[in-house]
C-alpha cells in the first residue's frame, strides 16, 4: 500500500512571543491508502490538534502535510470530519442534512436525481434509511452519530477523520457503531484516522495505533501495528493472544508511568 497521508516534521504552536504554547513537535507519520489509524494519548497531548491539522482546519506552524500527494492548505472534500457531537442542523431532516453536503460537493457536476441517490445511499450504508425524514431531535444519540458518519461518507472523501466519534455514547451503542464502522470501512476502503481514549476501540479498529507522548511539545512516542486479521469480532478477540498483547502495550503506555493519577491512601 502506498503512502496516502504524509506528515513531515509537523509542529504546532499556539500564540506568539512569551505566551506561545508549543502543542506538537517533530511529527513524522505516513499513512497508507485504506489504512485505519488511531491516535491515542493522555488528555491534552494534542490528538485533536493533529487531526485538525490533517483536516486543514488549522494551518500547521511547522512542517509539511500531504494528502494524495497534494499539500494540505485548508479543509477540502477529500477529507471529511466526524466530531464527538454530531453537528447536524436541527431544522433539517437526516436526509436533508446529508443532502446539503452532497449538493455542496457534487451539485455543480451532477443532476438532482444523482444527488438524491447519493444521499439515500449514504444513509443506507449506515443503516439509517428508515429515519431519513426524521429530524435530529426525533432520533437517539447513536442514530445522530450514524447520520453524521453518513454525511461524512456521502462526499466520498479520500480520508475520514474522526475525533472521538463514539465518546458520548453508551457502551452498547458504541459497540454497535464500532462494528458498523468496521463494515463501512471494509466496504468503502476509506483511509481513516480516528482519535480515541478507548484502548479496546483502538485495538479493535486499527491497523496501527499512534501513541502520542505527553505535552507540551508532544511528539509520537510509539507506533503499534496491531497485526490482527480482518474481519474482527469482539467476542473472539477477547481471548486472542495478539489482541491482548496490543491492549497491554497501549495500557502500559497510557498508565505505566502515569503516577500523578495514583489513588492516595485512604485514612485508616
Ligand atoms: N486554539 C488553541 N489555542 C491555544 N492552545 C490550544 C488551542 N488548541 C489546543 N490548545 C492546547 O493544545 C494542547 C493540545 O490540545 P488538544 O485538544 O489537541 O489535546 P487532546 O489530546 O485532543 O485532548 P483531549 O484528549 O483532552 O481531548 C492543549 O494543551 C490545549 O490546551
Amino acid at each position: 500500500m502506498k503512502n496516502f497521508v504524509s506528515l513531515e516534521r509537523v509542529g504546532q504552536r499556539f500564540g506568539s512571543g512569551r505566551s506561545a504554547f508549543v502543542a506538537l513537535r517533530d511529527i513524522d507519520l505516513s499513512i497508507a491508502q485504506g489504512e485505519f489509524v488511531t491516535l491515542i494519548g493522555h488528555s491534552g497531548c494534542g490528538k485533536s490538534t493533529l487531526l485538525n491539522l490533517i483536516a486543514g482546519l488549522v494551518p500547521a506552524s511547522e512542517g509539511v502535510l500531504l494528502c494524495a500527494g497534494r499539500e494540505i492548505r485548508g479543509p477540502g472534500p477529500d477529507r471529511a470530519v466526524v466530531f464527538q457531537n454530531h453537528c447536524l442542523l436541527p431544522w433539517l431532516t437526516c436526509m436533508e442534512n446529508v443532502h446539503l453536503a452532497v449538493k455542496r460537493v457534487f451539485g455543480a457536476t451532477e443532476g438532482a436525481r444523482n444527488l438524491e441517490e447519493r444521499s439515500a445511499a449514504a444513509l443506507r450504508l449506515v443503516g439509517m434509511s428508515h429515519a431519513a425524514h426524521k429530524y435530529p431531535r426525533e432520533i437517539s444519540g447513536g442514530m445522530k452519530q450514524r447520520v453524521g458518519i453518513a454525511r461524512a461518507l456521502s462526499i466520498e472523501p479520500k480520508v475520514l477523520l474522526m475525533d472521538e466519534p463514539f465518546g458520548a455514547l453508551d457502551s452498547l451503542t458504541r459497540a454497535h457503531l464500532q462494528d458498523a464502522l468496521q463494515g463501512i470501512v471494509a466496504a468503502t476502503g476509506t483511509t481513516t484516522i480516528m482519535v480515541t481514549h478507548d484502548i479496546d476501540e483502538a485495538v479493535l479498529l486499527s491497523d496501527r495505533i499512534v501513541m502520542l507522548g505527553k505535552g507540551p511539545a508532544a511528539t509520537i512516542a510509539r507506533i503499534l501495528p496491531t497485526g490482527l486479521a480482518r474481519p474482527r469480532r469482539r467476542n473472539t478477540l477477547a481471548c486472542d493472544a495478539r489482541y491482548l498483547a496490543c491492549r497491554a502495550a497501549v495500557m502500559d503506555f497510557l498508565h505505566g508511568s502515569h503516577d500523578e493519577f495514583q489513588l492516595e491512601p485512604t485514612a485508616a
